[in-house]
C-alpha cells in the first residue's frame, strides 16, 4: 500500500431509521491500492460506496477521499472518482456514444477516445441505444462510462455481474493498469472469487461492521489444505488435533482426514509420521473455502 490515504473513513456509520447500515467503519485506502471489499447482501456495501460519494451523510463519523470531505465536498469528489453503481442507471433511448457524451459533459473531462479505446476492447457496439443492450453490455457501458475520465479512484459495485468470462480479464487487465499508473480501486462484492484476483487486500463487512482487514498474501498463506491419511493400525484423534490450526478433524479407525492451513502442515506431517503411513493425501482447497472457514459463520471473527 502507498503511503498516502486516498480513502479514509473514521468512525463512519449510517442509520436509516432505526435500520443501523453501517457502524463505526475505519477503513484506509492507499494509492495504487486495489481493496476488495467483502460481505454478504445486505452487509452494508453499498451504503459505505455511497457515503465515499457523497451521495448519503453520515450519520456519524466521517470520510474523507482524495483528501476532500466527502459530503462536503461532494462535487470535487466525483470530478476525480469513477464509479460503476450495482444497478447502472442509463438513459433507455440514448446510445451508448451519446451516453458517453451526456456523462463526460456532465463531468466537465469528455475523453471520447479513451471511451471509444475502452469500448473496442470491452467488445462494445457503441452506437446502439441502451434498451437494446443485454445485461452484460449494459454493464460494460457502466465500465466504460466510469473508467473514460482516467479517474484518480475507482469505485465498483459488484463490477463482474454479467461479463463474461473473456470479457472479465480484459476488466481486470484494465483495473491494473489504473494501479500501474497510480490509481486506486474499491471493489465491491458478496464473493472472494470475484476479487482474489486483483485485491491487494480485502475487507470484511457483516451487519454493518468491519469485522476484517487483511492482505490477500496473508490469506493466501492461511489457504487450507484437505489432509487425509491412512494408518496400519488404529490412531487417536487428539493427537492431530493438539496441532494448531487442524480443523474439521474427522478420525475413524485407521483413517484420518482433516483441513489444515498452510502453517500447520509440517506439525501435521510430523504427527502423522509417527505412525506406519499406508496412504497419504494433501490437496490445496480454493481460496474461496479458506475464506468462508475463517469469515463465512458467525457475527465476529478476529482478523
Ligand atoms: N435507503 C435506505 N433506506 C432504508 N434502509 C436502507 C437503505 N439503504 C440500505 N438500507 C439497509 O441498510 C442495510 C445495508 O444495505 P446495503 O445496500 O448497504 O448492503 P449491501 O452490502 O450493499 O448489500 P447488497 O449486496 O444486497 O446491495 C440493509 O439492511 C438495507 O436494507
Amino acid at each position: 500500500m502507498g503511503e498516502e490515504a486516498i480513502v479514509r473513513t473514521m468512525g463512519l456509520g449510517k442509520s436509516f431509521g432505526s435500520t443501523v447500515a453501517l457502524r463505526d467503519v475505519d477503513l484506509t485506502i492507499g494509492r495504487g491500492e486495489v481493496f476488495g471489499y467483502l460481505g454478504p447482501n445486505g452487509a452494508g456495501k453499498t451504503t459505505t460506496l455511497r457515503l465515499l460519494l457523497g451521495m448519503l451523510r453520515p450519520t456519524t463519523g466521517r470520510a474523507s477521499v482524495l483528501g476532500l470531505d466527502a459530503w462536503r465536498d461532494a462535487v470535487a469528489v466525483h470530478r476525480r472518482v469513477g464509479y460503476l453503481p450495482g444497478e447502472p442507471a442509463l438513459y433507455g433511448k440514448l446510445s451508448g456514444r451519446q451516453h458517453v457524451a451526456y456523462f463526460g459533459h456532465l463531468r466537465g473531462a469528455a475523453n471520447d477516445r479513451r471511451a471509444l479505446s475502452l469500448a473496442d476492447r470491452l467488445d462494445l457496439d457503441l452506437d446502439r441505444p441502451a434498451h437494446e443492450l443485454s445485461k452484460g453490455n449494459r454493464q460494460k457501458l457502466a465500465v466504460v462510462l466510469a473508467l473514460m475520465s482516467g479517474p484518480e479512484l475507482l469505485v465498483l459495485d459488484e463490477p463482474t455481474s454479467g461479463l463474461d468470462p473473456i470479457v472479465q480479464q480484459e476488466f481486470y487487465a484494465l483495473l491494473r493498469e489504473q494501479t500501474d499508473t497510480g490509481g486506486s480501486v474499491l471493489l465491491s462484492s458478496h464473493v472472494l472469487g470475484e476479487v482474489q484476483r486483483v485485491a491487494d487486500r480485502i475487507g470484511v463487512v457483516r451487519s454493518g461492521r468491519l469485522i476484517a482487514v487483511e492482505r490477500m498474501a496473508d490469506l493466501r498463506e492461511k489457504s487450507l489444505h484437505h489432509v487425509g491419511a491412512r494408518f496400519a493400525d488404529d490412531v487417536n484423534a487428539a493427537e492431530f488435533a493438539a496441532v494448531p490450526g487442524v480443523r474439521d478433524l474427522a478420525v475413524t479407525g485407521r483413517v484420518m482426514t482433516c483441513s489444515a492451513p498452510q502453517a500447520a502442515l509440517d506439525g501435521l506431517l510430523k504427527r502423522i509420521t509417527r505412525h506406519p503411513v499406508v496412504d497419504l493425501d494433501c490437496a490445496e482447497a480454493e481460496l474461496e473455502e479458506t475464506f468462508l472457514a475463517y469469515y463465512g459463520t458467525g457475527e465476529h471473527h478476529a482478523a
